[in-house]
C-alpha cells in the first residue's frame, strides 16, 4: 500500500525512515534514532572541524597587501604592472587610457610653456604663435590639471574621450613644434622645479604615433600614463597559490585619511618612495619627499644631495646615494618584530618588476609557514 512510503510527521528527523525494519520495536527504535543521533553529532563535529582547517588554510593562502606613497611615487604604475605579470593584462583598459594619453602630452607641454614664461626664456620667432596658443588654453584648464579630478573621470567619460581626443588633434602640430624649440627643452631640464611628470619626456618624444587614426595605447603608453587615483581600490592576483588582496590607494594629501581603515589585519606594506624626487617638495607643503630620473640629476644635471639633506657626508654618486636613502628609511622602524625589505627598482621596467613581485611573494609564503608554525 502506498501509506508504507509516506512518513508520518513523527518520522519526519528520521533520515534512515525508507530503511527502518518493519518489525522494530518501540524500544529497538529508541536505541536505534539515539545511535543515529550521537552519529550525526560526530559527523557534525568532523565538518565543523574540516571548515575551520579549510578556513585557517584559506586564511594563510591569502595575504592582504597595501600600496602606500606619496602622489606619483608609482603605487598605480606596480599594480599595473602585476596585470601584465600575473593578471589578465592591460587590454581592457586600452581603449579608456587613449584620452589619459592625449591629456598628459598636453598636460606636459602646457607646463613646460608655463615655465618658458616664468624662467623669461627666449623661444624661435616661428614658434611665438604656438606658445601663445598653448598659454591661452586655459578654458581646459581642469581638464588640463593632471591633479585634478577631471582627468580621473576621463577614464570613464566618453564625451571627454571625444573632447580630448579632439583637443588633442587640435594642438598636435603646436606640441611637435613646441617640443623642437631648444627653448622649451632648456625649461625641461628644470623638469622638478616645474612639478614635470616623470613620463613627459616620453609622452612629447611620441606625440606622432598618438596622433594616429587608429591609435591604441601600448603596455607601455599604459605604464608611463600618468593619473591622480581617487579614494581606494582593490585588486585580487593569486601568485604561486596565494591569493593577494591588494588596496592601492590615493597618495595625495586629500586622500591621506582614506587610508586608516585599510591598515587592519595587513600582512604587508608596499611603501613607493621615488627616490629621484629628493630635489622636490611634497605637493603643496614645504615637506620634503623622496627611481632612473635620479641618476640623470646626480650626474647630469647635478643636483647636490648635500644641499637638501645636509647630514649626508657622501659624494654624488648614485650608489652611495641610494645605500643613503636605503639606510634612512631603515632607521625609521622602531619595531624588531617588524622588518623593512629595501628593492630599488623602475616601477615602469616589467623585467624588473618581475623580479620584485617573486621576492614579495617569497617574503610573504615565509611569512605565512611561519605563522603556521611550519618554519
Ligand atoms: N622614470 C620613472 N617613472 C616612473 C617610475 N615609476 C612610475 N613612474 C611614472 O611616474 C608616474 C607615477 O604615477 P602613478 O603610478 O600613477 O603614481 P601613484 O603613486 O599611483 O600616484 P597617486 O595615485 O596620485 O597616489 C607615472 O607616470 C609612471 O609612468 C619609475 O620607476 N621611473
Ligand atoms: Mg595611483
Amino acid at each position: 500500500m502506498a501509506s508504507t512510503q509516506s512518513a508520518s510527521i513523527n518520522d519526519m528527523g528520521d533520515p534512515l525512515r525508507p530503511y527502518v525494519p518493519g518489525n522494530e520495536t518501540p524500544e529497538e527504535k529508541r536505541k536505534r534514532v539515539n545511535l543515529e543521533k550521537q552519529a550525526k553529532k560526530r559527523s557534525d563535529a568532523i565538518d565543523k572541524q574540516l571548515k575551520a582547517e579549510r578556513e585557517e588554510r584559506d586564511k594563510q593562502k591569502t595575504a592582504k597587501l597595501l600600496l602606500l606613497g606619496s602622489s606619483e611615487s608609482g603605487k598605480t604604475t606596480v599594480l599595473k604592472q602585476l596585470k601584465i605579470i600575473h593578471g589578465k593584462g592591460l587590454s581592457d583598459e586600452r581603449q579608456r587610457y587613449r584620452r589619459i594619453v592625449h591629456l598628459n602630452v598636453l598636460t606636459a607641454i602646457k607646463a613646460l610653456a608655463n615655465a618658458l614664461v616664468t624662467l623669461g626664456y627666449t623661444i624661435k620667432p616661428e614658434n611665438k604663435q604656438h606658445l601663445d596658443r598653448i598659454i591661452n588654453l586655459t578654458t581646459i584648464k581642469n581638464t588640463l590639471n593632471r591633479n585634478s579630478i577631471t582627468v580621473q573621470a576621463a577614464i570613464r567619460d566618453q564625451q571627454l574621450d571625444d573632447n580630448s581626443q579632439d583637443l588633442f588633434m587640435e594642438n598636435i602640430n603646436t606640441v611637435m613644434a613646441l617640443w623642437n624649440d631648444p627653448a622649451i627643452k632648456q625649461c625641461y631640464n628644470s623638469a622638478s622645479e616645474i612639478g614635470l611628470q616623470d613620463s613627459a619626456k616620453y609622452f612629447l618624444d611620441n606625440v606622432e604615433r598618438f596622433g594616429k587614426d587608429n591609435y591604441l595605447p601600448t603596455d607601455e603608453d599604459i605604464l608611463q600614463a600618468r593619473i591622480r587615483t581617487v579614494g581606494v581600490a582593490e585588486h585580487r592576483f593569486e601568485i604561486a597559490d596565494v591569493v593577494y588582496r591588494i588596496f592601492d590607494v590615493g597618495g595625495h594629501r586629500s586622500q591621506r585619511h582614506f587610508w586608516a581603515p585599510y591598515f587592519d589585519d595587513v600582512n604587508a606594506i608596499i611603501f613607493m618612495a621615488a627616490i629621484s624626487a629628493f630635489d622636490q617638495t611634497l605637493e603643496d607643503s614645504d615637506i620634503n619627499r623622496m627611481i632612473d630620473i635620479l641618476k640623470h640629476k646626480l650626474e647630469d644635471v647635478k643636483v647636490k644631495v648635500k644641499d637638501y639633506f645636509p647630514e649626508y657626508q657622501g659624494d654624488n654618486k648614485f650608489q652611495s646615494v641610494s645605500k643613503f636613502f636605503q639606510r634612512k628609511f631603515l632607521s625609521r622602524n622602531n619595531n624588531d618584530e617588524k622588518h623593512i625589505y629595501v628593492h630599488f627598482t623602475h616601477a615602469t621596467d616589467t623585467k624588473q618588476m618581475r623580479v620584485i613581485v617573486a621576492s614579495v611573494n617569497d617574503i610573504v609564503q615565509r611569512m605565512n609557514l611561519k605563522a603556521s608554525g611550519l618554519i
